[in-house]
């Protein structure tokens, strides 16, 4: 296969909670002509996200939470539904999806099932998503959940009947990217009834 990217040279412009950085490289068209490109790449490293759900209730385990970018984006409480998540430490997704897991519903799951990965917005993010599925009962619950203090997190974790979350998607009120993934994995599989 012919040579497609060459001269790949990196630009820190931030480097903070997160790094910002720009991209430089040659690119070869179709046509075989190259041209210099430029992108910007946004990398706080690769995360998990789960589905927890509840056959024998019809349930899934849901979180709210405040988030910035969306209050100042078209969301006027800037509360967020999503599916418990987070982003990776130096761990396996399988780890990492664990302690989220615990860390945010306060639930410890059994068996965890790998589903997919995806770039969520690959024009400018690094971050590969790892999805998961659980079951959960009652019994797995051993501590509150919440999130972090000390990283400042406040998360409120909500049993939902499934059938309601997948309405809130065409209602609007469930808007983030993963978890309308993760509510339509399970509708389009079956793992629940939707009545
Ligand atoms: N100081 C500081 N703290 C931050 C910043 N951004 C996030 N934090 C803190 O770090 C915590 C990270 O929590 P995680 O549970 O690990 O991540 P998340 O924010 O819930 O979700 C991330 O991972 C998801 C799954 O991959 C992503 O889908 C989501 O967009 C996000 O990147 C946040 O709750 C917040 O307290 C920041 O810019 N500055
Ligand atoms: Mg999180």
């Amino acid at each position: 296969m012919k040579e497609r990217i060459r001269n790949i040279s990196t630009e820190v412009l931030s480097k903070g909670w997160s790094t910002l950085s720009t991209i430089s490289f040659d690119y070869r068209r179709r046509d075989g002509s190259w041209e210099r490109q430029q992108r910007e790449a946004y990398d706080h490293g690769n995360g998990a996200a789960i589905l927890l759900y509840h056959p024998g209730k019809g349930t899934v385990l849901l979180t709210r939470q405040f988030r910035m970018v969306t209050y100042l984006y078209g969301n006027p409480e800037g509360m967020l539904w999503e599916v418990p998540a987070g982003l990776l430490d130096e761990e396996h997704p399988d780890e990492g999806i664990r302690r989220e897991t615990e860390e945010e519903t306060g639930y410890r799951p059994g068996a965890i099932r790998p589903l997919f990965s995806a770039y969520m917005s690959p024009g400018s993010l690094t971050e590969l998503v790892h999805f998961y599925a659980a079951e959960y009962d009652d019994t797995m619950k051993t501590a509150e959940g919440g999130g972090v203090a000390h990283e400042q997190e406040e998360i409120e974790v909500v049993e939902l009947p499934f059938a309601k979350a997948l309405k809130m998607i065409n209602s609007g009120e469930i808007r983030d990217g993963k978890t309308i993934m993760l509510l339509q994995w399970a509708a389009l599989n079956g793992v629940m009834s939707n009545e």
